[in-house]
């Protein structure tokens, strides 16, 4: 990539000798700022992609070799790579558990900025598989750092931007701001707080520019489906179409600090722009239980949850977070960040996409095509 780029400009250099030296760099191209996202398959992944491609960015993304394409949330953003002056997205493979692998995607790369949004992210799945999460969460954070670093080292300057979560605030009473105490509640929330302090050590021990995004729950349409907002409004739209008629749910009394992912991509982006690293809580500032959203969503239809929802057990988790609101009044002040979409209207969007979601679903149902006990 460098090298091509390096080429390039040298080309158009030789063929403007003969102009005066000042009119030499108008016509040298600029090179692109390059980008390298781990987890570009995932909601963040797929805002944050969008996001730098309007930016001018080249993106470069990561992906886990798997028997099924898992690239559906990035579709409406590839080009295919033989059109090489069009795509600017590309994807490679690679893993956070493969040192590897890393390590020579960001030498071959040379990436400006690195984004490190990859993670086995489902808290109560980590109880199931702690040390795989632990593996990836926390090491390969690490893993990550290490290549960072050592790219950085050879004199190529990188800023690295690390997922926090506010997971890590685990039992600390609400609001949680950058100076409150971690007390993480999950194999997930641990594996974070390691991986929160990789950063913060490779920052203080090698002077890399490394920040970290401590981000409360973000969602949207292309949330998974079994993150409890995505499993409501999923519910929801086929609920109102006829394809189901029972949600089973969990604990409705935890709250939470919803905001939309859309926003909180641009936070990510703006802490590597700042002149200094640092550590940033991102977060709406308004928190809601479960069984709010769960009036909300339903209420938005005219349907009433109770009809609909079954509490069962097996969606309750070992320890749970009860209460999270954010102070993000850092970020707003350093970074002039603030979220756009409030509680409601993420509420509606989502709902309004699982309705057209669940219709195209019911056009297949009808035909014979699927099932329609084939609940998400
Ligand atoms: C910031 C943070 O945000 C996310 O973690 P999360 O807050 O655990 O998100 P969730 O949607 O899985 O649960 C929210 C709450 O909802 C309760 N709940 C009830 N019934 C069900 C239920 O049936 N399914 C689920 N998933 N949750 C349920 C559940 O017990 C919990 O109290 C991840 O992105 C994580 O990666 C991250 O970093």
């Amino acid at each position: 990539m460098a090298s091509s780029d390096s080429a390039s400009a040298a080309g158009s250099e030789s063929n403007n000798g003969p102009l005066a030296p000042s009119s030499i760099p108008a016509a040298v191209p600029e090179r692109r700022k390059v980008a390298l996202i781990t987890g570009i398959t995932g909601q963040d992944g797929s805002y944050l992609t969008e996001f730098l491609l309007g930016k001018g960015y080249e993106v470069h993304g990561l992906i886990r070799r798997s028997s099924n394409f898992n690239t559906a949330r990035l579709d409406h953003l590839y080009v295919d790579p033989h059109n090489s002056s069009k795509a600017r997205m590309k994807l490679h493979y690679a893993d956070l558990s493969d040192a590897s692998s890393l390590r020579r995607w960001v030498d071959v790369l040379l990436p400006d900025e690195v984004y490190n949004l990859a993670a086995q992210s489902h808290v109560a799945v980590s109880f199931e598989i702690p040390d795989y999460t632990a593996d990836v969460v926390a090491t390969g954070a690490l893993r990550l750092l290490e290549a960072v670093r050592s790219t950085s080292s050879s004199g190529k300057p990188i800023r690295y931007y690390q997922a926090g979560s506010s997971e890590m605030f685990g039992s600390t009473p609400p609001p949680q701001s950058e100076s409150s105490p971690f007390h993480p509640r999950s194999p997930y929330a641990a594996a974070k707080v390691a991986a929160h302090w990789y950063t913060v050590n490779y920052r203080e021990a090698y002077g890399l520019f490394a920040c970290n995004g401590i981000l409360f729950n973000h969602e949207s349409p292309r949330r998974g489906e079994n993150f409890v907002t995505r499993k409501i409004t999923r519910a929801v739209g086929r609920i109102r179409v006829g394809l189901q008629t029972k949600l089973f749910l969990g604990n409705l009394s935890a709250a939470r600090d919803w905001g939309f992912a859309g926003d909180y991509v641009e936070a990510m982006w703006l802490m590597l722009q700042q002149d200094e690293p640092g550590d940033y809580v991102v977060a709406t500032e308004e928190s809601h239980t479960v069984q709010e959203f769960l009036e909300a969503a339903f209420g938005y239809v005219g349907l009433d949850w109770k009809d609909h929802v079954v509490i069962d057990k097996r969606y309750f988790r070992p320890a749970e977070v009860d209460s999270l609101k954010g102070d993000s009044s850092k970020a707003r002040k350093v970074l002039g960040w603030k979220p756009k979409v409030g509680f409601q209207e993420l509420v509606k969007m989502m709902v309004d996409q699982d309705i057209e979601l669940a219709k195209r679903e019911k056009v297949l149902v009808d035909a014979g095509y699927i099932d329609s006990q084939q609940q998400p």
